[in-house]
């Protein structure tokens, strides 16, 4: 078996009880089944969810909070416990664990997002598995990841993965919710999210969990847009990963054919940058940035708006509407002279201006 790198997302109902407290026998098993992962050469990054799952109690909140306020205190309690329990686990098998707070700003900060990737890569480089979960206790609703899933599906395409394995309280993806519908029928392969299935989604989790089935599968479709294969499930037993990883997982395992791996740049400048323009292009550069390869030229460009830099990420319009990202060459104030000066000589200027080039470039996930 190859070294693979592995993101394990493990969520709230995995780790904790309904009472508020970790559930040692759980955490214990997971920690078993990441440190034989590590002891067979794999490199394993944990996204764990439960700091509000294993917060609350101590509180004096008889269920899961509600308010921001609330869950906020019991993540600032129960995040401090959950390492604390994790070091002492993964100590026993000598593996050093690292925590990692992040919010959504450390992802659409160019230079945070660059310095998350060092540090992260830095600490498998030494053997360390780092543990990862959304900073709650200052992320605020509007600034928030969504839930871990989508966190995971993040960080995984983030530090290239090979897979994300999301493990959670059922055995995989039913065709409705299994809980209340004791008919639904299970998936064990998918080759990509079908988008009825995504619709027909139910959002209804566990007690302490967020999310249910439709934010894992909206986790899942991101992953493997970013060349990640995906498994959804659970398992027992320390060998439970390794029989993830060899195909005989108790769940459903998700892969993509068609889409390959986007690097660094590119996914932050998809995924996570935010936009400081908008250029309106015609039809022949459509053509030629969509389905040519080619870099975006100002000849193609009909009509700027916002003030941008040389390096800021702007959104390309086509007639049709909005057709992906790109990092421009140059600022507003260069692009707008020149359609001055084409429009007062009523022809192309001789030079012709870069405007996006094709590296810095990322088509809309559906074109329209
Ligand atoms: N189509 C479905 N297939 C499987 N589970 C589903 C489906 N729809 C809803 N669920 C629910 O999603 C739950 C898992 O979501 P959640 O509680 O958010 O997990 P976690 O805490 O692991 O993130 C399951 O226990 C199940 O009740
Ligand atoms: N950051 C939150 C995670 C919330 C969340 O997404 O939970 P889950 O649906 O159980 O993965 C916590 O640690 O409580």
């Amino acid at each position: 078996m190859s070294k693979e790198r592995i993101v394990v997302k493990i969520g709230s109902s995995s780790l904790t009880n309904h009472k508020g407290e970790i559930d040692q026998d759980k955490l214990t098993d997971h920690v078993d089944a990441i440190a034989t992962l590590v002891g067979a050469n794999h490199e394993v990054i944990l996204v764990s969810s439960g700091a509000v799952a294993a917060g609350f109690k101590k509180l004096g909140y008889p269920s899961r909070p509600v308010t921001l306020k609330g869950k906020q205190a019991a993540a600032s309690v129960g995040q401090s416990l959950l390492i604390q329990t994790y070091m002492e686990k993964f100590s026993e098998y000598n593996i050093t664990a690292a925590q990692i707070l992040l919010t959504r700003s450390d992802f659409s900060n160019r230079d945070r997002y660059r310095n998350a990737y060092a540090t992260i890569t830095e600490l498998l480089e030494r053997g360390i598995v780092p543990i990862i979960n959304e900073n709650d206790t200052v992320s605020v609703d509007e600034l928030t990841f969504g839930d871990n899933d989508m966190l995971s599906s993040l960080v995984s395409g983030f530090i290239h993965a090979d897979r994300l394995i999301i493990l959670t309280d059922i055995d995989g993806i039913y065709d409705g919710n299994p809980r209340t519908n004791p008919n639904a029928k299970k998936f064990y392969f998918l080759e990509g999210i079908p988008e009825d299935m995504l619709e027909r989604a139910d959002s209804t989790g566990s007690k302490v969990g967020t999310g249910g089935m439709k934010s894992k599968l909206l986790a899942a479709q991101t992953a493997l847009s970013l060349g990640v294969s995906v498994f959804i499930g659970m398992g027992n037993g320390k060998n439970k990963l390794l029989e993830i990883i060899d195909g005989k997982g108790n769940g459903t395992y998700i892969f993509n054919r068609e889409h390959h791996a986007l690097n660094t740049k590119k996914q932050w400048i998809a995924l996570h940058s935010e936009s400081s323009g908008k250029i309106y292009v015609d039809q022949g550069a459509v053509e030629a940035i969509l389905y040519n390869g080619k870099s975006l030229l100002a000849p193609g460009v009909f009509k700027v708006t916002g003030t941008f830099e040389k390096g800021d990420v702007v959104e390309v319009i086509g007639a049709k509407g909005f057709i992906g990202k790109g990092e421009v060459s140059c600022s507003s104030a260069e692009l707008k002279n020149y359609l001055e000066e084409k429009y007062r000589q009523g022809k192309d200027n001789e030079s012709s201006l870069e405007v996006i080039h094709r590296n810095n470039w990322v088509k809309a996930k559906k074109v329209i």
